[in-house]
């Protein structure tokens, strides 16, 4: 059988007293995109870096396209795209030249013009890396990890600090890397770009993997009622308006302040749960903006399992 794009086993990374991979298992699928999502510090860099040959384990197996990283390197370069979290462009290099230099090193390149217009950087071609904006650097960075038409692209962080434009254009480079068979990982902490791009959900915290799925298999299990309320709401009183089992949670405060009812069931809420509810908020005042039944999204799930404290 073919190996996968990526196979990691019980890998651990340690920096002096930082253990930054505590044993961090995950496979990632060839043609289809694979998300490593995680909160500030969870392991994911350190993760990606070891699977591009970058850091060397501290233990664990780490393949990727059936090689060993570090002693494949020069087997794996010509094969594998890599978008480092800083650049990787030397600062001096104007973005033109540099992705046309890129591009000469592989067989069978994307035409590097194509691919500045794609990524709206036509009229930045002539600029040094160093003068380009952030969200140029991060797109000529993508931009030089796919030109080789790698069979598995690594794409650190691809969108952080682009405005909603360059973002949406680098989900659509991405998901068409996806239709042509390319493999991808990625690394997020945005939910949304994992559950918009992501076929496979790998969710780190603390140097492990926490859970991971397709989206609606982490996702899909629960619904919930949620509305949002400004004034003072008896969370106790309202819960003892509910049918047996079901429970209110409230998230935020203030204005921000929304309530979260969760059903009798583990399938969710049911109708009665909405009429309980309603009735009980016009029996008190209570204007329930927003109502609704919703899935948990992803973000719900990953708060859950990763907590609400904000991390360095
Ligand atoms: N070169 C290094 N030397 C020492 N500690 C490091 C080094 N690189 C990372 N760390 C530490 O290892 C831990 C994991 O970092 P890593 O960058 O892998 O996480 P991350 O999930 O990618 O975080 P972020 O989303 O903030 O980039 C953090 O505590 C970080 O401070």
């Amino acid at each position: 059988m073919e190996s996968p794009a990526v196979e990691v086993v019980d890998l651990v990374k340690r920096y002096g007293p930082t253990t930054a991979v505590a044993g961090l298992s995950f496979s990632a699928a060839r043609g289809a995109v694979t998300a490593l999502l995680g909160p500030n510090g969870a392991g994911k860099t350190s993760t990606v870096e070891t699977c591009e040959g970058f850091r060397r384990a501290d233990s664990g197996r780490v393949r990727v396209l059936g090689l060993d990283p570090v002693a494949d390197a020069a087997a794996l370069k010509p094969r594998v795209g890599v978008m480092p979290q800083s650049g990787g462009v030397p600062t001096g290099a104007r973005a033109g030249e540099w992705l046309r230099l890129v591009a000469a090193f592989h067989a069978r390149p994307v035409p590097p013009d194509l691919l500045l217009e794609r990524l709206g950087l036509v009229s930045a071609a002539a600029t040094p890396f160093r003068r380009l904006s952030g969200g140029q650097q991060q797109r000529l960075s993508l931009a030089a990890a796919v030109v080789g038409r790698p069979e598995l692209v690594f794409l650190d962080e691809p969108t952080a600090g682009l405005d909603p434009q360059a973002r949406r254009a680098t989900w659509d480079l991405i998901a068409e890397l996806r239709r042509s068979g390319v493999g991808v990982v990625l690394t997020t902490h945005h939910m949304d770009e994992a559950e918009h791009l992501a076929d496979h959900v790998v969710i780190i915290d603390h140097g492990r993997v926490v859970a991971q799925g397709g989206v609606a298999e982490l996702t899909d299990s629960r619904q919930e009622l949620v509305f949002t309320w400004a004034g003072p709401l008896d969370t106790a009183a309202l819960a003892a308006a509910l049918p047996p089992g079901a429970s209110v949670e409230r998230r935020g405060e203030g204005a921000a302040a929304e309530y979260a009812v969760a059903g009798e069931s583990p399938a969710g809420v049911g109708p009665e749960v909405v009429a309980a509810v309603s009735t009980w908020c016009a029996a008190n005042g209570v204007l329930p903006e927003g109502l609704r039944v919703r899935r948990r999204g992803l973000e719900d799930v990953f708060l859950e399992l990763t907590g609400r404290d904000l991390r360095d």
